[in-house]
């Protein structure tokens, strides 16, 4: 069944050249006790391992019921070795931590059989050697003699075609290697046995031949085999460990070493716990932070102004992307005590907001239950003369200054103060000081300083000096509009303008303040030009109620100054709102209505701006959302652009928890390649210390990936328990954390390990040792069974 063709090997060491089998050339019987002799380093051990699969010949063949073994691959040889082979060593090779019965199973789990069918094999194959009794126990319990009977058990149990024995008897004692010898010769009697022996006397007591080695050759056989071989096929059944008994494997394992296992699991837990802790901690942060946006965010508003600018808009006219450059690169000193003119109109990033009655519909259907508030801030027409230096007087332009109105009183600091830096002047302490508002880089458009009587074309610098103090006249309607045949009328003569102008009826407003909005207030939402108390705002409206002109034009259906007819208002005096700043009196027409007449006399409010106080966070995005909804399908210039003012606070938010997260996610990191160091060292350790353990499974037919499925398994058991403790001190240690944070920050349960997290956390752990553990458990595969066992002689 077996041939030797010419078999060669040898081995170089040191640099020479040791040559172990010279040309061997040998056949066996199917059914033949084979005793191998020779002196000490003849060849025998390496003859045996050729033979068994364990080692590969550097020439010739080893042909196998006729087929030749040339081509076989390393999983070939496992097979032929699982199914073929049965090994007895001189030092018995049980693995210490397996039970007698599970030292037999295992030789048998590589074949698919089931868990019973593998004990009933493994029992009746103890049974045989009459080691029954004893078959729960480890190997520590028994004699030298019945450690080899569990040996030639764990050999039998798989029913080999061929025993490989060496030395089996070289351990014994005269009595033990009669019994042992006795029990090989009667329970292999039908098989072909080769039995490597020093002992000339057993060789021949129990041989049907003999063969004697010296240096690697044969010098003597007994009892040769001269005719052909006849074919058989030779049997390499698929084999592989179940990953049941890789399980087992793996407990048994570290059941047997339970406190270093403990110590091992402790350690990785400790990184896991780290890993968790971290988790709970960004857990935490985000939900204060959440917690923070709720309680604090919603209470900043969703302002919609008259212009809307955002640098950032994105413009694709070149001219507009320069006007941007410019705007980001200017130099302008803000330091001193300049205004700086420049062209508004050019500057494509700003954006008119065309709010309409349409639009101040659609807020009002808004859900009222996202919305705490709704303010219309208000803007009125006032008429305004200006005397320029040469004594000229003319009506002001108010469509151009921008006039807003700000609230007199804002919690303890006046709104002004709290929002606005002051540039120059003083804070106004009367109705009639008013105030100039610049934009962040102290400018202001030019047709607003035109309007204001500062010649910009002399000069694009203007000083601070030259506009504080500036003083202008509020004309009230009764005065402003003359009656004529039912008809009012404004005398524009240059007269009668120096005449209103020096009337003791007007309010002299002056400029007392330059201001700039304070980087830092979301409240400071007053357009560049000129603003005025509401105090003032609401005085003059009073007044303007009272004035024939809005009687009279309260009465009529026409227009009380052109004498067109007015298109019918469907809606109440209070739901009317114009976009602030169209001077009605110039674009009067036939689309005009009653009310916004009436809003152009100074009887009714204008919303300038719209500010929207969700109701909470949640809400703020519906609202914005609902907000966003309505510029759907709008050409750029009808859409409503609004300013969200809780975005620079959430962006600083955001920042620090983007901050928070990179630290800790460093020392996550950090933790997680310590750890995969620890059970990197802690795997190879192990590997070292089962190397028997390896070896054994790899000469009974163990494929490399069963070995390393083996390691895995373990890593994975020990991972999943380093997660749980992980976890388990995690929870532990969360809870004194809290009290400390809460105790330094007065921020309450900071750390939060969630259900889920603490899963993903374990999983992060299995995840963890298996990596570790890899290239420890591809160390072990590749350990050569050979030098192992060569080692032990
Ligand atoms: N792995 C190896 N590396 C180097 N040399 C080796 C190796 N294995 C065997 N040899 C050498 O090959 C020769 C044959 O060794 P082998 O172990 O087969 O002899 P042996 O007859 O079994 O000896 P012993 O009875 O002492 O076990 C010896 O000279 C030995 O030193």
């Amino acid at each position: 069944m077996l041939q030797l063709k010419n078999i060669y090997k040898s081995y170089i060491t040191g640099g020479s050249r040791q040559i172990a089998l010279d040309g061997i050339n040998l056949k066996f019987r199917e059914s033949e006790f084979v005793t191998v002799l020779g002196p000490s380093g003849s060849g025998k051990t390496t003859f045996l391992n050729i033979i068994g699969g364990l080692e590969r010949c550097d020439k010739g063949d080893l042909i196998i019921n006729g087929k030749s073994t040339k081509e076989f691959t390393d999983s070939n040889w496992d097979f032929y070795r699982n199914n073929n082979i049965g090994f007895i060593f001189k030092n018995y090779n049980l693995i210490p931590h397996l039970s007698i019965l599970e030292n037999v199973t295992i030789a048998v789990s590589f074949n698919g059989l089931s868990k019973k069918e593998k004990q009933e094999k493994a029992i009746e194959a103890l049974n045989r050697v009459g080691i029954k009794d004893y078959m729960r126990k480890t190997s520590q319990y028994l004699t030298k003699d019945e450690m080899q009977r569990v040996a030639i058990a764990r050999a039998l149990v798989n029913n080999p075609k061929i025993i490989l024995a060496d030395e089996p008897t070289g351990n014994l004692d005269s009595k033990s290697t009669i019994e042992i010898m006795n029990l090989i010769k009667e329970i292999f009697k039908d098989k072909l046995v080769i039995l490597i022996t020093q002992n000339p006397g057993i060789a021949k007591r129990y041989a049907t031949r003999m063969i004697t080695f010296r240096d690697g050759e044969v010098i003597e056989d007994t009892n040769p085999l001269k005719e052909d071989l006849h074919q058989k096929e030779i049997d390499l059944k698929r084999t592989h460990m179940k990953i049941s008994m890789a399980i087992k494997l793996a407990i048994r394992d570290i059941s047997n070493k339970k406190l270093r296992m403990f110590f091992y699991v402790l350690i990785s837990s400790i990184g896991i716990m780290g890993i968790a802790l971290i988790v709970a901690l960004l857990q935490g942060f985000n939900k204060q932070i959440s917690g923070y946006e709720n309680d604090t965010l919603a209470n900043y508003p969703i302002v919609i102004n008259k212009v809307y600018t955002n640098y950032s808009i994105h413009n694709t006219s070149q001219n507009s992307k320069q006007n941007q450059n410019d705007l980001k690169n200017s130099k302008l000193n803000t330091k001193n005590d300049i205004i700086y003119s420049y062209n508004s109109s050019q500057n494509s990033t700003e954006h008119i907001n065309q709010v309409n009655k349409d639009y101040i519909d659609y807020i009002k259907q808004m859900d009222k239950d996202l919305v705490s508030e709704i303010s219309y801030e208000s803007q009125i027409n006032m008429n305004i003369l200006r005397e320029d230096e040469d004594g000229k007087v003319s009506i002001l332009d108010t469509s151009t200054i921008n006039l807003s109105s700000y609230p007199k009183d804002y919690g303890q600091e006046t709104y002004l103060e709290k929002n606005y830096e002051l540039l120059y002047g003083y804070y106004p302490t009367n109705k009639n000081e008013v105030v100039l508002i610049v934009d962040e880089k102290n400018r202001l458009d030019t047709n607003i300083l035109n309007a204001l009587g500062i010649d910009v074309k002399k000069n694009k610098e203007i000083k601070f000096d030259d506009l504080i103090g500036k003083e202008y006249k509020i004309i009230l309607n009764d005065e402003f509009y003359k009656k004529q045949n039912g008809h009012f009328y404004v005398d524009s003569s240059e007269k009668n303008l120096k005449k209103l102008y020096n009337s003791k009826n007007t309010i002299t407003i002056s400029i007392t303040a330059i201001l700039r909005a304070k980087e830092d207030s979301n409240l400071s939402n007053l357009p560049e030009g000129i603003s005025y108390s509401n105090e003032l705002c609401n005085y003059y409206i009073d007044d303007c109620k009272k004035s024939d002109i809005v009687k009279s034009q309260q009465d009529s259906n026409y227009n009380v100054i052109t004498g067109q007819t007015l298109k019918n208002s469907k809606n109440k005096e209070d739901e009317i709102f114009e976009i602030s700043g169209i001077n009605i009196l110039n674009n009067v027409n036939q689309s005009t209505t009653k009310n916004q007449m009436l809003s152009s006399l100074g009887a009714s409010l204008l919303p300038s701006s719209i500010t929207i106080y969700p109701k909470d966070f949640e809400s703020k995005s519906d609202i914005i959302e609902y907000l966003d909804n309505y510029n759907k399908d709008k050409n750029e210039d009808e859409k409503i652009l609004y300013k969200d003012t809780s975005t620079t606070i959430n962006k600083l938010s955001t920042n620090i928890m983007k901050g928070i997260t990179i630290v800790l996610v460093v020392f996550a990191t950090l933790i997680f390649f310590i750890s995969l160091i620890t059970i990197f060292i802690l795997t190879y350790a192990s590997v070292l210390e089962r190397k028997t353990e390896v070896c054994i499974l790899r000469v009974l037919g163990g494929k490399k990936r069963d070995i390393v499925r083996l390691f895995n398994t373990e890593n994975v058991i020990i991972g999943f328990l380093a997660g749980i403790l992980g976890v388990f001190l995690a929870y532990t240690f969360i809870v004194p954390m809290n009290y400390g944070l809460e105790k330094i920050t007065d921020l309450s349960n900071v750390a939060i390990l969630k259900v889920e997290n603490a899963i993903v956390v374990i999983a992060i752990s299995v995840i963890l040792t298996f990596i570790g553990g890899f290239i420890p458990a591809k160390i072990a595969a590749r350990k050569d069974p050979v030098e192992f066992l060569k080692n032990q002689n």
